[in-house]
């Protein structure tokens, strides 16, 4: 997928929260947001798909180390319409991630990683973002 954003530098603490608000493609097949250390070491891609690798309006979550993919985590809520607007908040704490996503849904996946902070955020895939904030 090809980058639509990447931070880097960033110094995400546990507790404080990334936000992405954008736009689903209308035909949008898939997106990802990931966050960790840097491109190769990811504590987290989260990555829904519309139509991609033969899943379906899945939500598929995986962390990334050395370059190397973890196991997969499929989500059973999709709360994610072609074409809407979204915003998800990714905050997390030594233990685990947390996702918040529309209608008060939320995902967490493990910190297998145990980075203590962030310092990369992509965005990447049939998304156009509106803003990005940290709080
Ligand atoms: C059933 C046997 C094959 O399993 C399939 O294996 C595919 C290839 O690993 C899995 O698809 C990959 O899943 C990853 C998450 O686990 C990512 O979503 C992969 O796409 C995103 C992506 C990022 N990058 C950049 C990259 C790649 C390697 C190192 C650094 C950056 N390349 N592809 C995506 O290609 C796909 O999710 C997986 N499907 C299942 C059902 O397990």
């Amino acid at each position: 997928m090809e980058h639509v954003l990447v931070a880097t530098h960033l110094n995400v603490q546990p507790g404080e929260c990334i936000k992405v608000k954008g736009k689903i493609f209308p035909e949008a097949k898939r997106f990802a947001v990931n966050v960790g250390k840097d491109s190769g070491n990811l504590m987290l891609h989260f990555n829904p798909r519309f139509d991609s690798h033969g899943d379906v309006n899945v939500i598929v979550c995986n962390s990334m180390e050395d370059g190397r993919w973890g196991t997969e985590e499929r989500e059973a809520d999709f709360p994610f319409q072609q074409g809407d607007k979204t915003e998800i908040c990714i905050s997390f704490d030594t233990t685990e991630l947390t996702v918040k996503l529309a209608g008060d849904k939320e995902i967490t996946f493990p910190n297998r990683l145990g980075l203590e902070n962030i310092e990369y955020l992509s965005v990447d895939g049939d998304f156009a973002i509106k803003a990005i904030k940290f709080s």
